[in-house]
């Protein structure tokens, strides 16, 4: 596919801007007063639990869904006044809907037709998503994996620079999300903006630069996720744990590590990363028998994040 060149103009042409957002059904408001923007060149995580709001603003931003008020724009536009929108976004949205009796092939031709895209593009995309094997066969019998690449497929038509996907990593298995992982990476580093939602956040961890976290349609946080998320805690194997905690804790006068002591040999370390507690044990001579990285402290975080502030006391 070819790169996109990231001058200024064409950063400018990529952004979203999602200005004072709000969507209200009859009495129920799915989106609030929202606000972010989504920078081209990286993978944005839009996450936020089951119906915080993401695919009313994915929808928004696609025109399926008018606004009640505010603005959802991609390069300062509004979807429909785009000048070639199916060359400049490309969508995902229900990896399962496919017409069941259509081929893969039969899919991207009927989309590249509407679209007005070369039917040069359809052997293109079924190469590039690893279709070309199953490309004749009807989709309904189709693993959650090729639904979901068909669905990328089918979003590149138009070789867009900015990608909306409705929780693209939906159903997929370690290895899909892997490679999903080294497909949007590509996307992002050809100079894409590339946005993808999920309610999940452990499948995001690996995925995203950036973070828009939403809760009930509002916005709760927003930026690079390791500003969010901070350096993990780590977690501490070792038979001398007492006096290695000891250690730590009187390490640095600057603040030394906070240390937790979870019994049974373990530590939970916040403040020094694994090299740092490996190299301070080395030089007391205690062994360490185990030294990972704790990424419960980050699903928790996303928890807390999103948690219903109203039932907190
Ligand atoms: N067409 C509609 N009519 C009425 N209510 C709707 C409609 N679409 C969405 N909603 C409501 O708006 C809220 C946000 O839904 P939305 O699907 O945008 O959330 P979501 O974050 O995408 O959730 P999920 O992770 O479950 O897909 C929910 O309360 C939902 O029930």
């Amino acid at each position: 596919m070819a790169s996109i060149t990231a001058d200024d103009a064409f950063v400018d042409r990529q952004r979203i801007e999602v200005s004072h957002l709000t969507k209200r059904y009859g009495t129920v408001a799915a989106v609030r007063d929202l606000s972010f923007t989504v920078e081209p060149g990286v993978v944005t995580g839009f996450l936020g639990p089951n119906g915080a709001g993401k695919t009313t603003t994915l929808r928004m931003l696609t025109g399926l869904v008018a606004p009640t008020s505010g603005t959802a724009t991609i390069g300062g536009r509004p979807f429909g006044q785009l000048r070639r929108p199916s060359r400049t976004v490309g969508a995902m949205f229900d990896a399962s809907a496919f017409h069941p009796g259509h081929t893969a092939r039969d899919h991207l031709r009927v989309y590249a037709a509407m679209g007005g895209h070369p039917d040069s593009r359809v052997g293109d995309l079924l190469a590039l998503l690893d279709l070309t094997e199953a490309a004749d066969r009807r989709t309904h019998g189709f693993s959650t994996g090729m639904r979901q690449r068909l669905s990328l497929a089918t979003a590149l038509l138009g070789d867009p620079p900015v990608l909306l996907l409705d929780e693209p990593s939906n159903g997929l298995d370690p290895e899909g999300t892997l490679w999903l992982r080294g497909f949007l990476r590509r996307l992002a580093d050809e100079g894409r903006t590339v946005l993808i939602s999920s309610h999940v956040l452990s499948e995001m961890q690996q995925l995203v630069d950036d973070v828009v976290v939403i809760r009930r349609g509002e916005l709760v946080a927003a930026g690079p996720w390791s500003r969010l998320a901070g350096s993990p805690a780590v977690l501490v194997t070792s038979p001398d744990a007492d006096r290695l905690a000891a250690v730590l804790r009187g390490a640095r006068p600057d603040g030394a590590p906070q240390v937790e002591d979870l019994g049974g040999g373990r530590l939970r370390v916040h403040g020094l990363d694994a090299p740092g507690i490996a190299d301070l044990a080395a030089s007391h001579r205690l062994r360490v028998h185990e030294l990972v990285s704790d990424e419960t402290s980050l699903e928790q975080l996303f928890l807390d994040l999103t948690a219903d502030k109203a039932a907190t006391p």
